[in-house]
């Protein structure tokens, strides 16, 4: 690798899960503006555009991607030796020439890079303490989060973007496990309200009736209960520990597919093992005939063509809901408790 110092930025660069990295990649080209050089490593890709890098950067960065769990634009990318490794990245830092709110050690999700975390952990001090030192840290006066990526031993990417509510460090959400939740499928609830539904303290409200296809054994229907929602909880396997018997959740042992309530909800949720375009169809009867009027679902991608595959079931989605005559706003991600499958949300509310 040669190093490459460069003031502007010229390449995104996005963290995904480890094996997604062609989904990822497939997905950034569909929104490219133009022909760039692709790079990947474990749990990453970089997109370098050939000509209109500030343009095309500007585009890009602000997109939400669905197989991305985070992007940033690349500055700089630095071959570092084992000992002093402090001053070329400072080196770097004043051909950028910039200030800084934040300052972020990175790695990717992958076997190597978690072996880098104790590493950046101790490094982040020494960083911190130099951009004091250069007055280039001012949370202050700058929107600019400095995130330092390093993909590998003896290697750094110098990024920048501006800071999100919604970022997390190494694009990985550190949500607990409630105690009480029956599953760990909980928590991919919890990140899907955190990460998908904007001002869900807003979107779940005491009160609220929703429907869980798929239920068993509650981890989901745990976090619908826990923000005051009254459940059908749908599946012929059972609900478990604090969701079995709740005086919130009415167990209906159904078929996910033929169950229909008697009154429309605020919210169906499903997490059903079954064909990606089965649980999109459902979905779109469910909103199209005013069943429910907003869904977060999973689509479950053993496939090899995931990125198709997921073309194709919002397209079915698309064409259901246009025929119904009802708008509705998309949005869909391959969460970090998503594993081979992606979460999607859909709202037909006009908020
Ligand atoms: C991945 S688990 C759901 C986990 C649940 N979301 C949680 O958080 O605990 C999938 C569930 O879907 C149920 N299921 C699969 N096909 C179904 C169908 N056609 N109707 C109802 N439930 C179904 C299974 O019994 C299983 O309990």
């Amino acid at each position: 690798m040669t190093t490459l110092l460069a003031g502007k930025p010229y390449a995104l660069l996005a963290y995904c899960r480890p094996g997604f990295e062609p989904e990822c990649a497939e997905e950034i080209a569909d929104h490219t503006q133009g022909p760039g050089k692709f790079e990947r490593g474990d749990g990453w890709v970089m997109f370098t555009p050939n000509e209109n890098h500030g343009a095309q950067l500007r585009e890009l960065l602000p997109k939400q991607f669905i197989f991305s769990r985070q992007t940033i634009q690349v500055h700089s990318r630095i071959a570092l030796g084992t000992k002093d490794r402090l001053t070329p990245i400072v080196d770097a830092l004043k051909v950028i020439n910039g200030i800084y709110s934040d300052v972020w050690l990175e790695h990717p999700d992958s076997n190597e890079g978690k072996s880098l975390s104790s590493f950046t952990r101790k490094f982040g001090d020494y960083v911190a303490k130099a951009l004091v030192q250069n007055n280039w840290l001012q949370p202050e006066q700058s929107r600019q989060r400095l995130h330092l990526f390093f993909p590998k031993q003896g290697e750094v990417m110098i990024c920048t973007r501006p800071v999100r509510a919604t970022d997390w460090l190494n694009g990985i959400p550190r949500l607990r496990m409630p105690c009480d939740a029956p599953s760990r499928s909980t928590l991919k609830m919890l990140e899907a309200i955190l990460v998908l539904v904007d001002e869900p303290e807003k979107k779940f409200r005491e009160g609220m009736t929703a429907v869980d296809l798929g239920a068993a054994p509650g981890g989901w229907t745990y976090q619908l209960v826990s923000r005051g929602l009254k459940v059908f909880a749908i599946d012929n396997g059972p609900m478990k520990g604090s969701m079995d018997g709740h005086h919130q959740v009415k167990h209906v042992r159904d078929d996910g597919f033929k169950f229909r309530p008697k009154n429309p909800v605020d919210w169906l949720v499903c997490d059903m093992v079954e064909q990606p375009i089965r649980i999109a169809e459902l979905m779109a009867k469910w909103l199209a005939s005013g069943n429910a009027r907003r869904a977060i679902f999973n689509l479950k991608l053993p496939m090899k063509k995931r990125h198709l595959e997921v073309e194709k079931c919002f397209d079915l989605i698309d064409q259901k809901l246009k025929k119904a005559d009802i708008s509705y706003k998309i949005s869909a991600k391959q969460l970090f408790h998503d594993r081979e499958e992606i979460t999607c949300y859909i709202t037909t509310v006009k908020d």
